[in-house]
């Protein structure tokens, strides 16, 4: 039977999953998605999990010991599962009856336990997403026994290329799987998956890029047409600035798709960069809401004109400014930049701020030493290279003489760059601001 009422999807982040107590709120939210309204959930691994398993898995692929913080992982998730399901049977292995089958607690555990064991050299990216996905398959199998949802496993419905780390989906396959087999589903009941997760045509589990939950909460809502997608987060909306970094913050009630877009590209990382698109394309509004406060408005992000915003501020650290010089003092050419930008494409860093004068050209990129090293050593016998580490982007959107003036008093500014609404410099890092 087809429900005539239209799709909600809800994505709940790391912070909104930290414990019991807030596993516990979400399900109250939940529990204010009025009746018969079909809702699919998707879930990020809880809290610092993530972290926690790239340094796990890297500990693991370099053949060191790793199994102090894999027995912490596994503590934690069983005192959050016992918290949440306290009448559940025990394991002979001491794991509360959670979940059914390969998504069963125990046997999530396991089959990570068995991965990191046999972790093979090289093939570092590939392998890193086999370990790190465990931490949304964990998430989801608590979460999903303890608001008693159907738990659905993303990985073989959002199919994507082999860019391990970076999936690049399959949208026709993607769409067709998500229809075949999720629709159903929603007619039954609450399901409730995983996000940054994807898989191969031949099985392999990908990830979509760190923070990516929220851009399959994006996929999903394109792919099955829902009428919403609500992210909920520890701030009251999208703010014109971390209030983390910056003071006197302002929430903005509704802003465009393209607004959107350009904050979270200039790095504002409370929303995925490639969240927008699909929700843009099919005119899907975005909402972004407090756990803390889900009767509070939030955020409507949506295809709307406004009038002028509050400055956007917004900071990136761990960057890198890289500057190259012909050898031969000749200008920077159509030819030169033809190769730089070939690299920086193939070692995969991507470019931030870009600025060039007569015989010099300066990137600023995340700092990513081992990138770096390899572009350094295709670049360096045609160009004089450059680099400063442990700096700085900011971007000011929108911006007003006094929000310069604010962020640039006391700094040495590195690089500086203006356009009629974004003005952008690179400044060393600085413990004080
Ligand atoms: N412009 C902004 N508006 C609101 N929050 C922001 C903004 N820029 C950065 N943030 C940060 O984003 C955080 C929420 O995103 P994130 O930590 O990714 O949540 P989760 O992992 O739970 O989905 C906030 O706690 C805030 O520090
Ligand atoms: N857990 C993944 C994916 C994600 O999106 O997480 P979060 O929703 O907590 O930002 C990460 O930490 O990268």
């Amino acid at each position: 039977m087809q429900s005539s009422h239209p799709l909600r999807v809800y994505k709940f982040g790391g912070a909104s999953v930290k414990d019991a107590a807030a596993i516990k709120n979400l399900q109250h939210i939940l529990g204010q998605n009025p009746d018969g309204q079909p809702l699919l959930v998707v879930v990020s691994a809880m809290g610092k999990t993530t972290n926690a398993l790239e340094h796990i898995f890297h500990l693991a692929h370099s053949g060191e010991d790793y199994s102090a913080p894999l027995a912490e992982l596994r503590r934690f998730h069983l005192e959050v599962a016992q918290a949440l399901l306290p009448d559940a049977q025990l394991n002979p292995d001491g794991v509360p009856a959670c979940g059914e089958g390969s998504g069963a607690l125990h046997h999530l555990l396991q089959e990570l336990g068995d991965r990191l064991a046999t972790l093979t050299k090289g093939e570092y990216d590939r392998q890193y997403d086999q370990v790190v996905s465990f931490g949304e398959l964990l998430a989801t199998c608590v979460v999903a026994a303890a608001v008693g949802a159907q738990w659905l496993d993303v990985r073989p419905l959002i199919r994507t290329d082999h860019s391990w780390r970076e999936g690049r989906v399959d949208w026709a396959t993607t769409e067709r799987n998500l229809r075949e087999q999720v629709l159903p589903m929603l007619q039954r009941g609450v399901v409730l998956t995983q996000g940054f997760l994807g898989g191969t045509a031949s099985g392999q589990t990908t990830t979509l890029g760190r923070e990516g939950s929220d851009y399959t909460a994006a996929i999903l809502a394109y792919c099955l047409g829902a009428e919403s997608v609500t992210i909920w987060k520890d701030v009251a909306g999208l703010l014109n600035a971390d209030p983390k970094i910056f003071p006197d913050t302002v929430r903005y009630p509704e802003i465009s798709y393209q607004e959107t877009i350009e904050m979270a590209y200039y790095g504002a990382s409370v929303i995925h960069p490639k969240t927008i698109k699909p929700l843009a394309v099919r005119r899907i509004p975005l909402y972004v809401k407090s756990f803390v406060d889900p009767a509070a408005e939030g955020t409507k992000i949506h295809d709307c004109k406004h009038g002028l915003l509050a400055p956007a501020l917004i900071r990136k650290t761990d960057q890198c400014l890289i500057s190259f010089e012909s050898k031969d003092l000749t200008f920077i050419s159509e030819e030169n930049l033809e190769v730089i930008f070939g690299t920086l494409a193939q070692v995969r860093l991507k470019i931030n701020l870009m600025q060039n004068s007569a015989i010099s050209f300066s990137v600023c990129t995340d700092w990513h030493e081992y990138r770096l090293r390899k572009l350094l050593e295709q670049l360096r016998e045609q160009f004089t290279i450059y680099y400063n580490t442990g700096l700085e982007l900011y971007t000011i959107k929108n911006y007003t003489p006094e929000a310069i003036s604010q962020l640039t008093q006391g700094r040495e500014l590195l690089l500086e760059q203006r356009t009629r609404q974004t003005f952008q410099f690179v400044a060393r890092a600085s413990a004080d601001k």
